[in-house]
């Protein structure tokens, strides 16, 4: 009932558990703090918190429009519904290393398990876009010593997202972030890699865990997890991957609604209200005070909260 349990302290800790245990770590974005839910359910090992979403969901292009409130706003609300470690897109981390310093904290103040901070220029843009630029070593170094500094519990995870590859060599990215972990980085996040052999090289250079970002339609290919986990990758996120999936089913409900003047043809593929009522625990609401949901149902039988919630529903109640 209400939010996850599990203190913040420890998702860190499971989280740093995960990065070590040679299995490959799966975090799927979350868009809201309900599919971070479902994410848990799954069984998957974490969840992402991807500020392309973040300000996509405030129909906001991903170009660092998005506040460090907003972000570590947003965040926390999903933190909170999921038992599951939360890393978060810290962008830049939001302005000098000085702001990095504040956003870590924060961050750590919203419940997250990580943040990671990119050597971009401002304005931001998507990794897998063109036309990128990247700071000189000093300052992405800097960003990263500030935010290892400014962490109070040491477990929170500080990745260090290097971007570098959209403009330079594959060594230049391998030597990058070397640098990187020098200044304090528990991970590296190399952006934009365009083959199985260049996550390896990363992986070749650094001795802290790597990330691999499946996002859809960029420069990437998707690899699959055996592959991921053959080259030594620790942890693959899925950013956008269910923003897209909502998004593309609402557009497909929408239409169906315009052509045939019903929904009708789109439950199918609908979340049912009996899934929707599990993944919220009406169950556990009840328990608490068994009069919060009783409802009538449109054949004016009683509906009992256990009927509603429970595989029976399903049929009643789609
Ligand atoms: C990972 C990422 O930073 C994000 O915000 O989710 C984006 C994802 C995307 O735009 O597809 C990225 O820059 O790769
Ligand atoms: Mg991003």
């Amino acid at each position: 009932m209400l939010y996850s349990s599990v203190t913040p302290e420890q998702k860190r800790r499971t989280l740093r558990e995960g990065l070590s245990s040679g299995r490959l770590q799966q975090f799927p974005g979350a868009f809201n703090p309900l599919s971070a839910r479902l994410i848990g359910d799954k069984g998957f090992d974490g969840v992402y918190i991807s500020g392309a979403v973040i300000a996509a969901d405030l129909g906001l292009p991903d170009i660092g429009l998005t506040t460090l409130t907003e972000v570590a706003h947003r965040a926390g609300q999903i933190a909170r519904m999921t038992d599951l470690p939360c890393i978060v897109d810290a962008d830049t981390g939001f302005g000098e290393p000085m702001n990095v310093a504040r956003s870590v904290q924060e961050l750590e103040n919203a419940g997250l398990a990580g943040c990671h901070v990119e050597d971009q220029f401002n304005p931001k843009r998507c990794g897998h876009l063109d036309g990128k630029n990247v700071v000189d070593l000093d300052t992405a170094v800097k960003r990263i010593r500030a935010a290892a500094d400014a962490r109070r519990d040491p477990n929170f995870l500080i990745m260090a997202r290097t971007d570098i590859r959209g403009t330079d060599s594959l060594q230049a990215a391998q030597e990058r972030s070397r640098a990187l972990v020098d200044a304090g980085a528990d991970a590296i996040f190399p952006e934009a890699m365009r083959s199985l052999t260049e996550f390896q090289a990363i992986r070749d250079a650094v001795d802290v865990p790597i990330l691999a970002n499946m996002t859809e339609f960029g420069k990437s290919d998707l690899f699959t997890v055996d592959q991921l986990q053959d080259v030594g990758v620790s942890i693959v996120i899925y950013p956008v991957t269910l923003l897209r999936s909502a998004m593309g089913a609402a557009e497909r409900t929408l239409d169906s609604i315009r052509l045939n003047g019903t929904q009708e043809s789109a439950l199918g593929e609908m979340q049912t209200r009996s899934r929707l009522y599990e993944l919220v625990d009406y169950e556990g609401y009840n328990r608490f005070d068994s009069s919060v949901f009783n409802f009538e149902v449109p054949d004016g039988k009683r509906a009992a909260p256990s009927e509603a919630a429970g595989p029976d529903a399903q049929k009643e109640q789609p």
